[in-house]
């Protein structure tokens, strides 16, 4: 069964439609990326997911129940400027995410609670390159290393699913690299499923397991809002084909496309 199904999903803002009959079986374990105009309904469709909006018609169901309002534990979120909690430090901001779990009024953990609270997030702190900076406030730190505590931030509550919207948008390309790797090692590493939009083919290619294009498929020149975007390439990369695209150059990149991606839908 898949993880997320969504089912003939709208998405509507008054008079203007965004996102028309989306329909999609998401499995675990996948690296979705989404690509698309701006303004095509990518970040809508992932705040659907995180349960921040409602969609206007369809159905959306976790492991086969309909998907709680509510964000739980389940579904974590990075996006491209992140905020993190300017007034506490790097550890400060890792840990807040356990103490509110455990302590929703107080956010506050006490004696062997907190000393287990204190090595998880130093654990993972660890994990995502920033050990030593755990006593650094965010003001005190590059663009990369403050994605990398709200990566650590999203990851210490054990999300199944990983949302990203254009987590790596603001970064210079060999920072980005570096995040690229992280979240790959992460995403193995955690079994997680990851829904990433970005604006970057490469980088939806390199790291998805499957890539998908939203756009509008009808245009009214009249009535501009009347028609939303829906999903016009629903691409699944072989292995082979992503290791392609990891190691390409751009010119490469779209011949290695025709030969080596599988079309699995085009809804
Ligand atoms: N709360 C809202 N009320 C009205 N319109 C909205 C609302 N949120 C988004 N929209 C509109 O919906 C459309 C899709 O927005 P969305 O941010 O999902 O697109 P996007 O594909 O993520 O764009 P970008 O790539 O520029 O971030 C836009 O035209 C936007 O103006």
């Amino acid at each position: 069964m898949a993880l997320l199904s969504l089912k003939n999903l709208w998405v509507e803002y008054g008079e203007k439609v965004v996102l028309e009959r989306i329909s999609l079986d998401i499995a675990e374990g996948s690296f979705v990326s989404i690509i698309g105009p701006s303004g095509a309904g990518k970040s809508s469709l992932l705040r659907v997911v995180l349960g921040q909006e409602k969609p206007t018609r369809g159905t959306i169901t976790l492991d086969g129940a309909p998907l709680p309002a509510e964000c739980g534990p389940d579904r974590g979120v990075v996006f491209q400027r992140y905020s993190v909690f300017p007034h506490l430090t790097v550890l400060g901001n890792t840990l807040l995410g356990l103490e509110f779990s455990a302590s929703p009024f107080t956010a506050r953990l006490f004696g062997g609670a907190r000393r287990a609270a204190v090595a998880e997030a130093e654990a993972m702190l660890e994990s995502v390159g920033l050990a030593d900076s755990r006593h650094l406030y965010p003001a005190q730190m590059s663009g990369g290393m403050q994605q990398r505590l709200a990566i650590a931030q999203a990851l210490i509550k054990r999300p199944r699913i990983l949302l990203l919207d254009e987590p790596f948008g603001a970064l210079d390309p060999g920072i980005r690299k570096d995040m690229h790797a992280l979240i790959t090692r992460l995403w193995r590493e955690h079994g997680l499923t990851i829904i990433m939009v970005t604006h970057d083919i490469k980088e939806a290619f390199s790291l998805g397991t499957r890539v998908l294009t939203l756009d509008k498929r009808r245009h009214d020149p009249h009535a501009p809002q009347r028609y939303g975007a829906a999903v016009i390439y629903d691409l699944e990369l072989t292995r082979k084909a992503q290791q392609v695209h990891a190691d390409a150059g751009a010119d490469e990149q779209a011949e290695a496309i025709g030969i080596t991606i599988d079309t699995v839908g085009n809804n």
